[in-house]
Parts: C-alpha cells; structure tokens; sequence
C-alpha cells in the first residue's frame, strides 16, 4: 500500500533516456548503486504521468483472468522439487510488502526451491537460464525479482508509459497465465497480455496507457512494435518461457525480431523444465555470461516426483474406445487432459468421447474466444476431460488435473515430460498415461530412458466392436488408419504406422529412436538434425536430415520429428500447413499463428 501512495505521489520523473544498463546490476550492490545514477539523473528528465488513465479507480490495470546442463552454481538437489516445506519465508525477503500480502493471499507464504535458487542472482542482475521440473513455480521464480525490481524503480522514478519487463511465452494461453500471475501477485502494478485473435486496438489503447510489465507471444509483440504502439526501449529485464520451444523453428526468427527491439543492456532470463544442449550454444547469442540454474541437472529422473506413469497398449481400430474406461479408472472423478497430434484428432476424438464424457477439444484451429470459453470451462470444472493437441502441453497450471493421457505418441520425450506435467503440480500427485500400439513398444522404451521413470504396464482393456465402429465411422476411418498412407495428410505424420514413420517406424535408420543417443540430433545445434528425429525415412528425409545446414537447425527440431503436419501437436502455432515444422525455416507461415 505504502508503495502504492509513493507510486502515485511521487514524482513522475520519466523514464525515458534510462539507459539500461544502470538498472541491470550485476552485484549485489548494484541496485543501490543504480538508485544513485537514477537519482542523479532524473533531474534531468522531464516528468510524466502516464498510467494515470483511464477508469473511475484513475489507474489502469488489465484484468486478471483466472487463473542441461549442469550448473555451476545450483547443482540438483535431491528433494529440492517443489516443496515449500524448507522454502525460505517470503515475508523475510525483504521484497516489497505488495507482492508478500498478494501472494499470502494465494496461500504463497515459502519459496520453491527453484524461487530460491534464482532469486539472489536474479535481483544482481544476472542472465540466466533456469531449469526446474514442471509445476514447481517457475513463474514466481523469475516474476518475485522483477516485479520487486519493477515496484523498486517504480517508487524512485515515477511510472513510464512504456514497460519495464516483457515476458515471452509460446501460447496465448500461457501468456494470459502468466500475465495473470503477475497481475494477482503485484496487483499494484499494470500488466498487459497481448497476443492474436483479440482485438489489436484494445491492446494499443492500453499500451498508450502506461504498462509496467508486458506479457505476450511473439506474433503479436512485433504486431504491435511494427504499428508503433508498443516500445521496448526501457526494458530491462526480459523473460522466455519455455525458452527451448520459443527458440525452435517457428519460433526463433520472430524471438530474435523482438530481441534486437530491446536495449542491448537488459537482464535475460531464460526459463523451462527442458533444456536440450543445443540450448546452451544458441543462448551466448541472447544471453551474457548467464548463469545456469538447473534443478534438475543430471538426474534421470526428468519428471516431477509425483507423477506416477503407466503405459497401455491396444489395438489401433479400438484405441479410442479404451479412453472410457481409462477416464473412469484413472481420473477419478478429477480433471483429465487427452493429448493428440493433431487438430482433426482433437476434433473428432472430443465429439465421438463426448457421447459418454462431458468433455471438449482445445487446439488452433479454434477461435481465440472459444478456446478461452472452453479453458475457462475446463479450470472452473463445467467439464472435465480436454482433448487437446500440444498447445496445452506447456506451462499451463491447472488445478486438480489428476489424468493425462498421451492418446497419440508426443513427438519427442520434451514434450512428453510437458505434457505429463500438466498434472503433480506443486507436490501434488497425478497420473499420466501412454497410450501404444505394439509397433510403437520401441518408441516407448526410448521415452523411458529419456525421462529416467518406467511405465507401469496396464492390463489390456477388451472394447467392444461397437465402439471401435463409432470411433472409426467418426474419424471416417482416421483412428482406424494411423499413419496409413491413404490419407497423405496423416502420412506424413509420424506417429503411425507404415512409411510415416514416427516413434512407430522401429526399420528407419532414420529414426531418432534408432540411433539411441543421437535421438534429439546429436550435437548441438542440430537437435533433431541427423538423425531425423522420430520421423521415418519419408519425413524425416525432408528436414530431419539437412544436419548440415547452418545455425541453428530449427528446422530440423520439429521437422525431424516426422512430425511433419503440423496441424496438430505444434501446428497449432504455424498454420496448419502440411509442410509446417518440417519445412524450410524461411516458411513464414510458420510463424504466424502461435499455437
Ligand atoms: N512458493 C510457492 N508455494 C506454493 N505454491 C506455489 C509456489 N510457487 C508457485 N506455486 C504454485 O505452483 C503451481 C505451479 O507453478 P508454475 O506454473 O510456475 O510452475 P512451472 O514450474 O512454471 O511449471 P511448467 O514447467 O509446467 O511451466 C502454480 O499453481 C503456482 O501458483
């Protein structure tokens, strides 16, 4: 509050022509060193007095919506995995008193291990990268310092129209949560979201506004630099979430676009529960002299401790019919998130389950409004099983999702982990399971190993011939013809059967699953690259095994996969075009529509 009637009595010096650098300190020092430089010159500014627009409260603030490498310095603890338990006491941080009574509101009294970890070098000013296991607050890990940073140089310097924080996420839903965790946890502060498939002039209206922090996809944020209505000239500090998808193809020409909008002195902090080695090559390029932060460093163990795992196999023509009764056992009751590759598969596979199951599907093709109605549906528990494709796989915190079934293969063992972690969020439990046919047992050992748990193998579930005919008569024969090369479509996508290839295709040399620890393309910058990803010949011959090509290798990250359609799983965020990941880098459409 104290902080509040300082913001809004102080003097409103701007910010403009504070250069950066000041305010990215380095030691723990710095912040009092920068107050004096920002002391000294503010005098010389003029004053300003943006945020006081519009509404009847005279502030503006966006609405909450509801919400490997080894380091160096944080090795893996064992037992460090989301337990508050030992987590020091937040109201003894010293942080501002704003962000300690908003998050005790939310029961937050403790820091995670990995808010630990990273606060001290965080509030010094470091880059870095940050790795921790889903679901065990990442978010606060890198909001608690710059929010506190943010209200800090708030109080000295008055508010800017222009934000001082921008957070990048991969989904438009996971932009809004974490908006929103911003906006819940310093409620004082003005938060926006801007992504696609909402209104732009909204979003530039408030910008003119004044914002403190901006949160968003990439689409959008170079939407909005492009029309002049957003300027990052006074950020200073910079957050990827989900660093690894957000430097894939699809991806990283438009993170880089934004990048070079920003002061080159700024603080970059890089967050995810996956971190591939070809990460720690590209990040010199983004980040300065980062620190690692890993939490999860070389454990085998990639997932979070309380997800317990178990595989199933059936038969392809019944695969979806065994979803019932896999629900019913599992679930119990709670939340339940069925994972497809594709947008079609959602689609249809949501419809023919919805005869027994309250449920809905999530995915690109769906409008933004819809897919917010239809996750807000989800969250407040007006229906309990979600078909989506992967653009529910990262980042999103929903409670009480006690199920995830991988219905379809993911196209990779992080996005397995991501998907998993959609459930035994914050030490709770949960329970994923692994949906195969036997010409994909391959595919599954090869996950085992990757994310270091066993699949507890269920019994085979009997499915009448009823239900495989509706499943098939509704898929007009789609879940009857994995990976079949009727539909080319579907062929190329790699995770049926036949030349498609995918996690099922055992014959490729090809494929990443064949060449053991060359699975995610080996070296370096080319994850995917030579061994062409799960992708069989077919595919992955497309992009998977242009390993020569330079930079990079975006595309071979997806496109190695086999995973070539991207209409489903991470075609939600390109176009749905059948070239999508596996095409060029340079296919632009690609990167319009994240997710
Ligand atoms: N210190 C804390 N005490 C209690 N709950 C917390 C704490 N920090 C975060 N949480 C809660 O834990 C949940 C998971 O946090 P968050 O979404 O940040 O996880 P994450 O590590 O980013 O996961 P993912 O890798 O899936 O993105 C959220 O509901 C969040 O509010």
């Amino acid at each position: 509050m104290l902080t509040a009637v300082l913001r809004r009595t102080s003097s409103t010096l701007s910010r403009r022509g504070f250069p950066a650098a000041l305010i990215s300190a380095s030691t723990a020092t710095a912040t009092a060193t920068a107050g004096n430089h920002f002391r000294l010159l503010s005098a010389a500014v003029n004053s300003r007095t943006f945020h006081s627009n519009p509404g009847p409260l005279n502030f503006r603030a966006s609405s909450c919506h509801r919400a490997e490498y080894a380091v160096d310095d944080f090795p893996y603890e064992e037992g460090s995995k989301g337990n508050a338990d030992e987590g020091l006491e937040i109201a003894k941080l010293g942080i501002s008193q704003d962000i300690v009574s908003a998050l005790a509101k939310k029961g937050i009294t403790k820091l995670f291990p990995i808010q630990r970890a990273v606060l001290e070098p965080a509030m010094q000013g470091r880059d870095m990268i940050g790795r921790a296991r889903t679901g065990t607050g990442k978010t606060l890990a890198f909001g608690i310092p710059i929010m506190d940073k943010v209200i800090q140089f708030n109080a000295k310097h008055g508010r800017g129209r222009d934000p001082l924080a921008l957070v990048l996420a991969p989904t438009r839903e996971l932009a809004r949560q974490v908006e929103s965790e911003f906006c819940e946890s310093a409620p004082n502060l003005d938060t926006i979201c801007v992504y696609g498939g909402t209104p732009i002039s909204q979003q530039m209206r408030q910008l003119d506004y004044g914002v403190d922090i901006a949160v968003g996809t990439p689409g959008r944020i170079i939407d909005l630099l492009n029309r002049g209505a957003l300027n990052l000239k006074d950020v200073q500090f910079v957050v990827l979430d989900e660093a690894d998808q957000m430097l894939q193809v699809g991806f990283q020409e438009d993170v880089e676009k934004i990048l070079e909008r920003l002061p080159p002195k700024r603080q970059t902090l890089m967050f995810s529960a996956t971190m591939p080695s070809w990460i720690k090559q590209i990040s010199r390029n983004y980040l300065n002299n980062p620190l690692t932060i890993d939490l999860v460093g070389d454990s085998d163990q990639k997932l979070a401790d309380g997800i317990s795992l178990y595989s199933i196999a059936t038969d392809l023509y019944v695969k979806a019919g065994i979803l019932a009764p896999l629900i019913t056992e599992h679930a119990k009751g709670g939340k339940c998130i069925v994972f497809t590759q594709t947008k079609r598969d959602a689609d249809r596979l949501s419809y023919a389950m919805a005869r027994s199951v309250k449920c809905e599907a999530l995915h690109g093709d769906i409008s933004q409004a819809q897919r917010e109605k239809t996750l807000a549906g989800f969250r407040n528990g007006h229906f309990n099983v979600l078909v989506a494709t992967d653009v529910a796989s990262r980042g999103l915190d929903i409670p009480n999702v006690d199920l995830v079934i991988h219905y379809d293969l993911p196209n990779n063992s992080e996005i397995f982990v991501h998907r998993s972690g959609r459930t035994g969020r914050a030490g709770k439990k949960g329970t994923a399971i692994l949906v195969y046919t036997e010409d994909q047992s391959r595919a599954v050992k090869l996950i085992e190993r990757d994310v270091g748990s066993r699949f507890s193998e269920l019994p085979r579930i009997a499915v009448d011939s009823a239900s495989a005919v509706m499943v098939d008569s509704m898929g007009g024969g789609r879940f009857g013809s994995f990976g079949g090369n009727r539909d080319r479509r579907y062929g190329d996508m790699g995770f049926g059967s036949g030349h498609s290839g995918g996690y099922s295709n055992p014959g490729s040399g090809r494929s990443s699953f064949g060449n053991s620890g060359e699975r995610f393309g080996g070296q370096n910058y080319n994850r995917f690259g030579s061994s062409g990803g799960f992708g069989s010949g077919q595919s992955g011959s497309r992009s998977g095994g242009s390993s020569s090509r330079s930079r990079f290798s975006r595309s071979d990250d997806f496109g190695g996969f086999g995973g070539s359609d991207r209409s489903g799983g991470f075609g939600d965020f390109g176009s749905g075009q059948s070239s999508g990941f596996g095409g060029s880098r340079g296919s632009k459409q690609n990167n319009r529509r994240p997710f």
